[in-house]
């Protein structure tokens, strides 16, 4: 033992202490992982206790045993199933955290293959877990899982249920014997229907879809795994017998495809390391354009020859590495759950969770959407849950990690009132799943909502007029009455019905009040005046910016008055069509629906509207304030309006106007403008190719005009084209 003794003499205690710690911890979480598949902490937190490890061992070389988990492929197999051996082992792989691993994993593999030509193979790391399929003259006569790299699970019965790998290996040169090692996976947008189905049978919730896919196939009843959507993508290949000259990793995968395995789309083989670079580049740009979760991307030596030549360590291959994207889950212990109540009145339920930061931002709220959300993803309040945060897309709770619970955490329950005005909920229509407060022109958090929107840059564009505005100006600590009951006294607004103003300055994120980070005591401010009361160059500035808003474009008026449905693309379509608010509410049902790029929806949406008073008076409120009320030059002085009252449908392609100029010019002089054609429509203009609308024309002998009859129109008017028109088909 003169080894040991040695090793005392030159580590540290608290070193050797520190590692013996590390180990035990990494080993319990890996027993969580891979046996009972339910993880207590992140992968990046599992992966800092790794390397933490590492570390040690860097610095006390006498720490790297044989047994450390940095030595061994991770995983055990489970009693529960039976063992079997690999004929060839199964490795992890090494990890790059940064381009600078990266380089120094090339740099190496260019010192070892020498003056070889050689190329990498660049994969996507497949988010799942590992399986080796052994194919015996072309029959799949077992599965299993990786287990500790040399003995795995029997877990061929399961593995069958899976519809995309072949019972039967079909096509040319199928060997007498060959290992494939894939990833199975469970799919992201199938991972919530898993859960609620968990939660309703009274079962464990996962925590994420990784565990999903080990969860499911490492189960005693086969069948279990045949109700569970998994998928399987291959990256290896193990043991092979009566097959000779593969020459290329790529090539080898090329083989696989003929004989009917499931290999990736999206491999793609480079010269050098900038090739990687690329695709690296692209594929953490585009990571969710993938069919399945993916944590980073795995390099290897294409030729298999100089695969050889560098071989392995007792761990992963020397030929191929890792390289880790930046964590998109991380845990974090859910604080609570609150609604918040958006422009349109809906109440959405939306999870607090302890701060945490994930994919470079610090994220305290995630959206659950509705009610039902909340119980499909089985969290309660309380748990500690996976959070994730993919590209832009908003948080959102993945599943709890039902492990920790300790029995203190407890269910959501929905509101049934308003939280902001006390109104009771409820749907908009039967069968809505979402709640809404009814209370939409005075509850405060829609109107807060609503003017928000209303300044901001989709709409009206007001300058200095944020969230804080809205709130102070809506609902106000003093004085009593606020300035703003809704929207219509937007414009009457004058600065001494602001100095006055105390008010909460309210987060967007979650409409609480902020605290001071101090005292912890909810801010409270004189929001448009200074402490002379004197007004601010902001309050003056906004006011001057409300003004200047009156004359916005009609477009981002009819948006700034939220109505259901009608947002800047729809508002911009239907100001180009009618050109005035006016017209706009006196145009029919049909006519609205009619127009390009509103529809049914909409317009049963904007009758409604315009069929409440309250709106009414914010429109007469805003006229008589000088609101733009209709577009620019749709007045009365604006030259004759020859088309006044006909309504036409162009189709096909035409040669002297583009779609979008025949409209103009069809609009300037008055003409309505429709996408579909009925027995109102005026006339149909044909170009080329016109298809469906054509044949309708003539099914209703509505008048037709190719391109010369449209240019009569423009020039002559209706009469004279009516008599240009094509001759119906009788
Ligand atoms: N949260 C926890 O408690 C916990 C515990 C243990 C392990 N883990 C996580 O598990 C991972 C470590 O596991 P590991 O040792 O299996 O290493 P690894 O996942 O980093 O790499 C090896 C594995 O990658 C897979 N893989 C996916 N796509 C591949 C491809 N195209 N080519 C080759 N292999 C591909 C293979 O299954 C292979 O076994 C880490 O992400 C770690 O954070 C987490
Ligand atoms: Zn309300």
């Amino acid at each position: 033992m003169a080894g040991d003794r040695q090793a005392e003499t030159t580590v540290p205690s608290e070193a050797r202490e520190k590692h013996a710690q590390l180990a035990e911890q990494i080993e319990e979480h890996r027993f969580r992982y891979y046996v009972k598949d339910a993880p207590v902490i992140s992968d990046a937190e599992f992966d800092r206790l790794l390397r933490a490890l590492e570390a040690l061992e860097e610095e006390y070389a006498e720490l790297r045993t044989p047994d450390s988990p940095t030595q061994k492929v991770a995983g055990a197999y489970a009693t529960e199933f039976t063992a079997v051996q690999h004929r060839e082992r199964m490795l992890s792989l090494d990890n790059a955290f940064d381009d600078l691993e990266l380089a120094a994993w090339a740099e190496r593999v260019h010192k070892d293959v020498g003056s070889s030509a050689h190329h990498f193979l660049c994969e996507l790391k497949v988010d799942g877990l590992a399986v080796n399929l052994t194919y015996e003259n072309g029959r799949l006569t077992r599965a299993a899982t990786r287990g500790d790299g040399r003995t795995g699970e029997d877990i061929t019965p399961n593995v069958r249920t899976i519809a995309e790998i072949p019972d039967r290996l079909t096509g040319h040169g199928v060997p007498t014997l060959v290992e494939i090692r894939g990833e199975v996976y469970f799919p992201m947008e199938k991972f919530e229907e898993l859960n609620a189905r968990l939660v309703g049978a009274g079962d464990k919730p996962f925590a994420n879809p990784r565990n999903a896919a080990a969860g499911s196939l490492r189960q005693k009843d086969p069948r279990v795994t045949a109700s569970r959507p998994l998928h399987m993508v291959v990256h290896g290949i193990g043991a092979l017998e009566g097959y000779e000259g593969l020459t290329r990793l790529s090539e080898a995968y090329d083989l696989l495809k003929t004989w009917g395995l499931p290999t990736s789309p999206h491999n793609k083989v480079v010269g050098d390391l900038d090739g990687v670079r690329a695709f690296i580049a692209y594929y953490g740009e585009n990571r969710h354009s993938v069919e399945h979760e993916i944590d980073g991307v795995v390099v290897k030596l294409d030729e298999i020859r100089l695969q050889g030549r560098l071989g392995s360590t007792a761990r992963a291959p020397r030929w191929a590495i890792a390289y880790k994207y930046a964590p998109e889950e991380v845990n974090t212990k859910l604080l609570n759950i609150r609604v918040g109540v958006g422009r349109t009145g809906r109440v959405t339920p939306y999870a607090q969770v302890e701060p945490v930061t994930v994919a470079g931002s610090e994220v305290e709220f995630a959206t659950l959407h509705n009610q039902e959300v909340v119980k499909a993803k089985g969290v309660l309040i309380g748990d500690t849950v996976v959070l994730r945060k993919a590209g832009d897309v908003i948080p959102e709770i993945l599943g709890p990690v039902a492990d920790l619970r300790d029995g203190s955490e407890r269910e959501f329950v929905m509101p049934s009132e308003c939280p902001e005005c006390g109104t009771a909920l409820r749907p908009m229509k039967e069968g809505d799943i979402d709640l809404r407060c009814p209370n939409a022109r005075s509850c405060p958090a829609q109107l807060r909502e609503r003017l928000f929107y209303l300044a901001g840059r989709r709409a009206l564009d007001i300058e200095h007029f944020g969230y804080v505005s809205a709130a102070a100006l809506t609902d106000p600590l003093e004085p009593a009455d606020p300035p703003l009951r809704d929207e219509g006294d937007l414009f009457d607004l004058t600065i001494d019905r602001l100095l006055p103003i105390k008010a909460y300055v309210l987060d967007q994120e979650s409409g609480l009040p902020k605290r001071d980070p101090k005292t912890g005591e909810e801010k409270v401010v004189t929001v448009f005046a200074n402490q002379q009361g004197e007004p601010r160059k902001n309050a003056l500035a906004m006011l001057e910016n409300i003004a200047a808003a009156k004359e916005r474009p009609l477009a981002r008026v009819l948006t700034g008055l939220s109505i259901r449905h009608v947002g800047p693309v729809a508002a911009e379509a239907l100001a180009r069509e009618f050109r005035s608010i006016e017209r706009i509410e006196h145009a029919s049902e049909e006519e609205l629906a009619a127009t390009d790029g509103v529809g049914a929806i909409i317009a049963a949406s904007l009758k409604e509207w315009f069929a409440q008073e309250w709106h009414q008076e914010i429109l007469r409120k805003w006229k008589a304030a000088g609101v733009r009320m209709e577009e620019e030059g749709s007045g009365e002085d604006e030259g004759p309006r020859p088309l006044e009252g006909l309504t036409v449908v162009v189709t096909g392609t035409l040669e002297q106007f583009t779609r979008d100029g025949a409209k103009d010019a069809l609009q300037s002089q008055g003409a309505k403008v429709t996408g579909s054609v009925s027995k109102k429509t005026s006339f149909v203009v044909v170009g080329d190719n016109p298809g469906s609308k054509y044949d309708k024309a003539m099914q209703l002998k509505v008048p037709v005009l190719n391109e010369d009859g449209f240019t009569v129109l423009l020039e002559q008017g209706p009469e004279a084209a009516a008599e240009a028109a094509l001759p119906a088909e009788e």
